[in-house]
C-alpha cells in the first residue's frame, strides 16, 4: 500500500461544517426567511459494499475497481462526503475486504466513515449498517439519526440535491399507488414489513449503478469530461501582450469555449495560483515565453505537490515551449528539455502527468497560426484523455 499523504487535499466541507450547514441553509435550499425554519433531522447514509460483482466478470470485486487508478467507492464516499448534513457514513464490507476499505479511507483520507461487517445479501449488508447507527454502543462515536440514507457503494454520481428531496421526502411524504407499483426493492420491503409512509423521489440519469464491465468505462469518461472543464494557464512573461504565448492563450479559450481557461502567475506571492489550486483545478499549461528550462515548470509542480491536489485525480501539468526558426541548431535547448523524462516520472508517483509541447515557430504568419492551433489541439487532447502512457514525452506542433 502507498503511503498516505502528509496533509489533506484541497476539499470543501468537515464535519464541523455539517452541524453548521444542516442547522441552517443545505436542508433549506431556497434561503427564504420568511418561511419558519424546521429543524433539520440528524442523517445519516448505510452504503452497501459487500457484494462480489459477479456481472462485472472481473475477480475484483466492482466497488474496488479503479477508475482512473481510484477505487470506485472512494468516488462515492467522495461524492457523500461533500454533502456536509449527512453526519455519518457506514459502509458494509466483506471480512476479507476490510483492510483493502481500510487502506482507501487512509489513503484518500475520507472523513466520517465507519465500517460494518456485510451481510449474505444486499438486504442483511444494509441490515447490519442500520444496527450500528441504532444501537448505542458505549465505544461508538455513532449517534442515532431520524433519517437514514441508503445508497449503493457503486452508484458514483449522486448530487446533494436528490440526496435532498429523499431526506426531505422521508420526514414529509405518505405513500402513493404510484410508488406501490414502481418502487425500487427496498422501498417495498419498507412498506411491507416497516409499517411506515413512503414516497418515491425521481433521481437523476447520473444515478445509476455500475454493474457491467461497460459502466466502468462510462463513469471513466464522465469523470474525465468533468475533471477537464478548467484550465489554468500559467505564462512566465506578463509583460509583452503580443507575443505568440498570448496567442496561444487566446487559441485555447476560443477553441475550448465551453471550457473554463484562466491565467495564474507564478510570482510571489502566488495568490492567485493558490486559488485556483484551491479552487480544484486540475489541468495546468506552463507558457515558457522566456526561457528554455523547466525552472518555472518546476515550481508549479512544487505548488501542486504542496497542495496535495492530485491526491483524489489525476493533475495534467503540459510544459510549452516555442522553437522559434532563428535560433537553430536546438541541440543544448534539445538537451535541457530531454530532462522532462526524469521529473515527469519522479511527479507520476504524486499522480502528476507531465508532458512537453514544442511549438514550432515559424515566420510564416499563416504557418505559425496553424502552428499554435495544432498545438491547443495537443494541449486539449491531452487534458480530455489524460493518458498515463504519454507522461514525459515531448510532442511537437
Ligand atoms: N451481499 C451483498 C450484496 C451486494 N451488496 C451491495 O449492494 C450494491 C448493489 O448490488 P449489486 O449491483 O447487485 O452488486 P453485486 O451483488 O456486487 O453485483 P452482482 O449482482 O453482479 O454480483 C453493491 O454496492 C453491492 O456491493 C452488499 O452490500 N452485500
Ligand atoms: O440487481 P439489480 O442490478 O437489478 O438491482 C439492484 C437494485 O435493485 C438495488 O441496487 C437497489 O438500488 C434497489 O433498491
Amino acid at each position: 500500500m502507498e503511503p498516505a499523504p502528509a496533509a489533506p487535499g484541497p476539499r470543501l466541507g468537515d464535519s464541523r461544517g455539517a452541524e453548521r450547514a444542516a442547522a441552517s441553509s443545505s436542508l433549506n435550499p431556497t434561503g427564504a426567511e420568511a418561511q419558519p425554519r424546521r429543524r433539520a433531522p440528524a442523517v445519516a447514509a448505510v452504503l452497501p459494499a459487500g457484494g462480489s460483482g459477479e456481472r462485472m466478470g472481473v475477480p475484483t470485486p466492482k466497488q474496488f475497481c479503479p477508475i482512473l487508478e481510484r477505487p470506485l467507492i472512494s468516488y462515492t464516499l467522495q461524492a457523500l462526503e461533500r454533502v456536509c448534513w449527512i453526519k455519518d457514513i457506514v459502509v458494509a464490507v466483506t471480512g476479507e475486504n476490510m483492510d483493502t476499505m481500510k487502506g482507501i479511507i487512509q489513503k484518500y483520507q475520507h472523513q466520517r466513515i465507519s465500517l460494518v461487517e456485510a451481510g449474505v445479501t444486499r438486504h442483511r449488508s444494509i441490515f447490519n449498517g442500520l444496527k450500528a447507527l441504532a444501537e448505542d454502543q458505549p465505544d461508538s462515536n455513532l449517534s442515532k439519526p431520524e433519517v437514514v440514507i441508503i445508497h449503493d457503494a457503486v452508484r458514483p454520481f449522486v448530487e446533494e440535491d436528490v440526496l435532498l428531496k429523499v431526506v426531505t421526502a422521508a420526514k414529509e411524504h405518505g405513500c402513493s399507488d404510484y410508488d406501490l407499483e414502481f418502487g425500487t426493492e427496498c422501498l417495498q420491503l419498507a412498506l411491507k414489513y416497516g409499517h411506515i409512509n413512503a414516497k418515491l423521489v425521481e433521481g437523476s440519469p447520473d444515478l445509476w449503478k455500475v454493474t457491467y464491465k461497460r459502466d466502468l468505462y462510462a463513469a471513466e469518461s464522465i469523470i474525465k469530461e468533468r475533471i477537464s472543464q478548467y484550465i489554468c494557464i500559467v505564462m512566465d512573461t506578463k509583460e509583452d501582450e503580443n507575443h505568440v504565448g498570448h496567442h496561444l492563450e487566446e487559441i485555447l479559450k476560443n477553441e475550448l469555449n465551453h471550457v473554463k481557461v484562466t491565467s495564474g502567475a507564478l510570482c510571489p506571492p502566488c495568490r492567485d495560483l493558490e486559488q485556483i489550486i484551491l479552487e480544484q483545478c486540475y489541468n495546468y499549461v506552463c507558457v515558457n515565453v522566456m526561457s528554455f528550462d523547466f525552472e518555472e515548470t518546476r515550481r508549479l509542480l512544487n505548488m501542486l505537490k504542496e497542495s496535495n491536489l492530485s491526491v483524489l485525480y489525476p493533475v495534467v501539468v503540459i510544459s510549452v515551449y516555442f522553437l522559434d526558426y532563428k535560433s537553430v541548431p536546438f541541440d543544448q535547448k534539445m538537451e535541457n528539455l530531454m530532462q522532462i523524462r526524469d521529473y515527469a516520472k519522479e511527479v507520476k508517483k504524486r499522480n502528476i502527468l507531465l508532458c512537453g509541447l514544442l511549438i514550432y515557430y515559424p515566420q510564416d504568419e499563416q504557418k505559425l497560426q496553424a502552428s499554435l492551433r495544432q498545438g491547443a489541439t495537443i494541449i486539449a487532447t491531452l487534458i480530455k484523455e489524460r493518458n498515463s502512457g504519454l507522461v514525459g514525452q515531448l510532442l511537437v506542433a
